[in-house]
């Protein structure tokens, strides 16, 4: 039913800094993931934002995520600035969330740049100001369009492609074929993880992955928005590759999946 996407058109959307790059034109991603309850999501999503490729990765949470951010990666900022693309909702229950956390994910959910809508995020997809891109795996997305998870699973392609015509959005539906629907009717599959992807947090670092291109992506998002589906597919491309690196047959870690993440940037860009 859809459109087959793997590494060679992922290769072409990988942005490669010049020579007159600095750290803001290669662009700026902002995190506001995690909580006190999953403080370990916020760390995952800024370590895979970092090694895809970005500027520079803000992070803005309640005190303990925060500090978990900058013990695991002290290039992280946590001062406010502009940014070119968001990750919100990860690692957050809407219904157990401080309310610094609460403010920052209300003010990212204003500020109309492109994107990324996780987990908790997901119930205020139509406060959104940016171009919209939703990551759900099968329950969350049941919970979005109303529906039993079984539906979902029984009709994953038609379900996303009926929540973007719904929210105007990218969906993202993950699993082990991720499904990318576009608010046009447009789908994209990709299948490049391993079985073993099914482990908690690796969906936490797609979010990052893929924040990290949008951010990377600014002006072309700017121009089309309509780049956020290929970015969506190369951000799972991207993952299921590191996924498989990392764990060549076995059990891995999503911090050694992220770790891997330079190495099919390099992969992909040689050719
Ligand atoms: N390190 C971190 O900080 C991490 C933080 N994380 C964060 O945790 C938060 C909650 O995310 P989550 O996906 O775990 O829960 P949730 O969205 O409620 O969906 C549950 C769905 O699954 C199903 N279901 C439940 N149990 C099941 C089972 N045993 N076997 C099979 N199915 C089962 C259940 O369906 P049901 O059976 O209820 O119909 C429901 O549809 C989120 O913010 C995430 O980012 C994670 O990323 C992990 C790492
Ligand atoms: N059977 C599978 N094969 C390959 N990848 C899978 C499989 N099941 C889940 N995944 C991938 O694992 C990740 C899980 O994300 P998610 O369900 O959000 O978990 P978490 O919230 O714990 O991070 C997604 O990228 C999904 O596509």
């Amino acid at each position: 039913m859809g459109t087959s996407f793997g590494p060679v058109d992922a290769a072409r959307w990988i942005a490669v800094p010049g020579p007159a790059d600095d750290k803001y034109t290669r662009g700026v991603v902002g995190l506001v993931t995690g909580s006190a309850r999953y403080p370990g999501a916020a760390v995952i999503g800024v370590e895979a934002a970092l090694h895809t490729g970005v500027g520079m990765a803000r992070y803005h949470g309640a005190g303990r995520p925060t500090r978990l951010v900058l013990q695991r990666r002290p290039e992280a900022v946590t001062a406010e600035g502009r940014v070119q693309a968001w990750v919100v909702g990860s690692g957050q229950d809407p219904d157990d969330l401080d309310e610094l956390t609460a403010a920052h994910r209300d003010r990212a959910l204003a500020d109309p740049v492109p994107t990324v809508i996780d987990a908790g995020a997901l119930p205020f997809v139509e406060r959104v100001a940016g171009t919209r891109v939703l990551v759900p795996h099968a329950g969350e997305l049941a919970r979005v369009l109303g529906r039993d998870r079984s539906e979902v699973l029984a009709e994953p392609a038609a379900s996303a492609l009926d929540a973007a015509s719904r929210y105007s959005a990218v969906v993202l539906l993950k699993g082990h074929t991720t499904r990318i629907a576009d608010p046009g009717g447009g789908l994209l599959e990709v299948s490049a993880a391993p079985a073993w992807t099914a482990t908690a947090g690796t969906g936490d670092a797609l979010a990052g992955v893929l924040g990290a291109l949008l951010a990377t992506h600014a002006l072309e998002l700017e121009a089309d928005p309509g780049c956020a589906a290929p970015l969506a597919a190369t951000a799972t491309v991207l993952h299921g590759l590191a996924a498989e690196r990392a764990g060549r047959g076995a059990p891995f870690t999503v911090l050694g999946l992220c770790a891997e993440l330079p190495a099919v940037v390099r992969e992909l860009l040689a050719g």
